[in-house]
C-alpha cells in the first residue's frame, strides 16, 4: 500500500472553506460574507491605485530577483515599525526593536510563535481573547505552545465583556503571554475604548504579562493609521516590552503578496540584536527568506510622500465604505420590520460584524438565500454593497424573525 494510505480527509478551513462553497453556488444573487477581504461597491476585489502606481515605479527600476535578506530588507522593516509606532519613535531611534518581514500577518504570527516556543523564559501559554481569529490557535499550537483564553465578547450585548476580561486576565499566571488584537477585533468587531485600553495596560503590567499584539487591520478600523495604532502606542508609552505582528493584506490590499512584519521591543539595543540573530536562525529553517515583490510595493508606498498620502486616503476610503454600509444594513433591517436590536452592527468596527446569529440561522441564510458566512455568525462587511444590502437585510430578517 502507499505511504499515505492512512491519511484521513481533513475538514475544509472554517473561513477559507466558505469561499470554496460560495464559488460552487450558481445562484446569481449569491453573496460571499466569509473571507475578510475588501470588495468595492460592485463586490469586486480592489487593487488600490497607489499600489498600481508603486508597481509602475518599480517596473521602471528593473530590479533583480535576488534573495531578500533573511529578515527582509532594512528599509521595509524600518518603514513597518515606524508605521506602527509613529514617525520619530524613540524605540526605533534607539534601536530597541528587532523587526523582520514576515509572510503577511499569518507568517509574522508564526515566526513570533517560534520565537516564543524556543526562547520565551517563562510561562509558554498564549492567552487568546474568546473568541479570536480561528487561525490563532493552530499557529501557536503548531509552534508547540499551549493556548488558553480570557473572556472578551458578551453575546448578550454583542459587545465587550470588559468585567469578564479583567477578571480572567487577573487570574492569568504571572509572566504568561497575552494576545491582544490592536484594532478591529476579529471576529467580533468589538474594540476596547481608550479608557479600557488604559485599564488593560495597568492590569497587564501588574500581572507582568507579555503583550503579543496582532495588528492586521491598521488604518482599516477607523480609517486612521494613527488612531488604529492607539493601543500599541499606549502600551509602548507605558513601558511594556511588546511584540507586534503587522499585515499589509487588508490595509494595502496586498492579500496574495504576503507582506507583513514581526517585531519585538527590548530595553537595550544589544538585547534586540541578540534576539534578531535568533529570529533569523528560526526563519532560515522555516522558509529561508521572504517574498520580495509585496515588500517592495509597501516600501515604495511608505517611502514616497505622494504615494503615502494617496494610500492614507485610499485606506480611509475603504474604512469609510464599510462604516457607511453598516449604517445602511442596520437601517434596512428596521425597514424590514425587524424588532431586534441591531445597534451592534454600527457599534462594531473594522472588517467584521458579529451578528449574533446562531448556526441554524446561518444555515438558513446560506440554504435559502445563498448568503455565505462563517458558522459563528460573523459577516465580512466588505462583502456588503449598496447593491446587495437590501437583499441581505431581507434575508437576515427572514432568518431571525
Ligand atoms: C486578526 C488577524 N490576524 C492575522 C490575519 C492574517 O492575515 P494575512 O493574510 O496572513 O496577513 C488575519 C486575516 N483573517 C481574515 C482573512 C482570511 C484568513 O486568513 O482567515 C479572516 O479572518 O477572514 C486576521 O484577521
Amino acid at each position: 500500500s502507499s505511504w499515505w494510505s492512512g491519511v484521513q480527509m481533513g475538514p475544509p478551513d472554517v473561513i477559507l472553506g466558505v469561499t470554496e462553497a460560495f464559488r460552487r453556488d450558481t445562484n446569481p444573487k449569491k453573496i460571499n460574507l466569509g473571507v475578510g477581504a475588501y470588495r468595492d461597491d460592485d463586490g469586486k476585489p480592489y487593487v488600490l491605485p497607489c499600489v498600481r502606481k508603486a508597481e509602475e515605479k518599480l517596473r521602471a527600476k528593473n530590479l533583480d530577483k535576488e534573495y531578500a535578506p533573511i529578515g527582509g530588507t532594512a528599509e521595509f522593516c524600518k518603514r513597518s515599525i515606524e508605521l506602527a509606532l509613529g514617525e520619530g519613535s524613540e524605540v526605533v531611534q534607539n534601536g530597541l526593536n528587532a523587526t523582520i518581514q514576515g509572510i503577511s500577518g499569518t507568517g509574522s504570527l508564526r515566526v513570533g510563535a517560534a520565537l516564543l516556543s524556543n526562547f520565551f523564559p517563562a510561562n509558554k501559554v498564549v492567552y487568546l481573547p474568546s473568541p479570536s481569529w480561528g487561525n490563532h490557535t493552530p499557529i501557536f499550537k503548531h509552534a508547540g505552545l499551549d493556548v488558553k483564553s480570557y473572556r472578551y465578547y458578551d453575546p448578550k450585548t454583542c459587545g465587550l465583556d470588559f468585567a469578564g476580561a479583567l477578571e480572567d486576565i487577573s487570574k492569568i499566571p504571572e509572566k504568561s503571554i497575552i494576545l491582544l488584537h490592536a484594532c478591529a477585533h476579529n471576529p467580533t468587531g468589538v474594540d476596547p475604548s481608550k479608557e479600557q485600553w488604559a485599564e488593560l495596560s495597568n492590569l497587564i503590567k501588574k500581572k507582568n504579562l507579555f503583550p503579543f499584539f496582532d495588528m492586521a487591520y491598521q488604518g482599516f478600523a477607523t480609517g486612521s493609521v494613527d488612531n488604529d495604532a492607539y493601543a500599541v502606542r499606549l502600551f509602548v508609552k507605558e513601558g511594556h516590552l511588546i511584540s507586534l505582528c503587522q499585515s499589509y493584506a487588508k490595509n494595502m490590499g496586498l492579500y496574495g503578496e504576503r507582506a507583513g512584519a514581526f517585531s519585538i521591543i527590548s530595553d537595550s539595543k544589544d538585547e534586540a540584536d541578540r534576539v534578531m540573530s535568533q529570529i533569523k536562525i528560526l526563519i532560515r529553517a522555516l522558509y529561508s527568506n521572504p517574498p520580495i515583490n509585496g515588500a517592495r510595493i509597501v516600501t515604495e508606498i511608505l517611502s514616497d510622500p505622494q504615494l503615502r498620502s494617496d494610500w492614507l486616503k485610499e485606506v480611509k476610503g475603504m474604512a469609510d465604505r464599510i462604516i457607511s454600509v453598516r449604517t445602511t444594513l442596520r437601517d434596512n433591517l428596521k425597514k424590514e420590520g425587524s424588532t431586534r436590536n441591531w445597534e451592534h452592527i454600527t457599534n462594531q468596527i473594522g472588517m467584521f460584524c458579529f451578528t449574533g446569529m446562531n448556526p441554524q440561522q446561518v444555515e438558513k441564510l446560506t440554504k435559502d438565500f445563498s448568503i455565505y458566512l462563517t458558522k459563528d455568525g460573523r459577516i465580512s462587511m466588505a462583502g456588503v454593497t449598496s447593491k446587495n444590502v437590501d437583499y441581505l437585510a431581507h434575508a437576515v430578517h427572514e432568518a431571525t424573525k
